[in-house]
């Protein structure tokens, strides 16, 4: 599946911050979008997944153009950038919800295993992001978008996010953005970097560096 973002055009009453837009993201690949504070990453984000309207846009998936939010087509999952999962919600719950496996979560993350029947509010903020990236990357969907996976989180389960990415892309789209730009550049085979509106496609990290200065 490939999933292509062209022509946004986003305006906050007359601040542009979206123009000249181009993004393509395919199953087994891993599409890394990096930038500064405020560039629009976030909503870009969030005009894939249909929750933000922007004056243009043209999503198109295996070049067919999709002109309903991609939400109610059952193809995406979306992990927003702030907690997303209800503070009275149980662990175990949650994970029937998304249709997950809690044993398999136990697995990869053993020192879960005693928050089976925890409300979301009793886990730290950390903790609570492991399970809502871990629900979103095992979700059924094929396209997959993940606004800062790696905020909050300590070192080692960094690193079994990662593991985690790079086995669920065989099946699917994958988009991420973080401010831990080291795990966005490791974790990527294709990187955009979206700078005064526009993204650009960085082929090499050198350009990256010297793009960004
Ligand atoms: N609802 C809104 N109303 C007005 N301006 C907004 C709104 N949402 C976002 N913005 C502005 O749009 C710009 C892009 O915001 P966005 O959250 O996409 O940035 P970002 O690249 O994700 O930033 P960060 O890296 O800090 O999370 C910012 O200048 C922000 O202030």
């Amino acid at each position: 599946m490939t999933l292509e973002i062209d022509n946004v055009e986003l305006f906050f009453k007359e601040k542009r911050i979206l123009n000249g837009i181009y993004l393509k993201a395919e199953t087994g690949h891993i599409t890394g979008i990096l930038g500064s504070n405020g560039c629009g990453k976030s909503c870009l984000l969030k005009i894939i997944f249909g929750d933000l309207n922007p004056k243009y846009k043209l999503i198109r998936i295996n070049s067919k153009p999709i002109l309903k939010p991609l939400y109610q087509t059952k193809l995406v999952s979306y992990l927003p950038q702030h907690h997303f999962i209800p503070n009275n919600l149980n662990t175990k719950t949650a994970f029937k919800l998304f249709n997950v496996d809690w044993i398999d979560f136990t697995i990869t993350f053993p020192s879960f295993a005693f928050f089976e029947n925890l409300k979301f509010h009793r886990l730290s903020g950390g903790e609570r992001r492991v399970v809502e990236v871990f629900l979103i990357l095992k979700s059924s969907s094929k396209i997959i978008l993940l606004d800062e996976p790696f905020s909050h989180i300590a070192p080692l389960y960094i690193k079994k996010i990662t593991s985690l990415i790079e086995t669920e892309k065989h099946q699917k789209a994958i988009i991420i953005t973080d401010h831990m730009y080291q795990h966005i550049v490791d974790v990527s085979d294709a990187i955009y970097l979206l700078k005064n509106g526009c993204s650009k496609l960085i082929n090499n990290l050198k350009n990256l560096r010297i793009i960004s200065i």
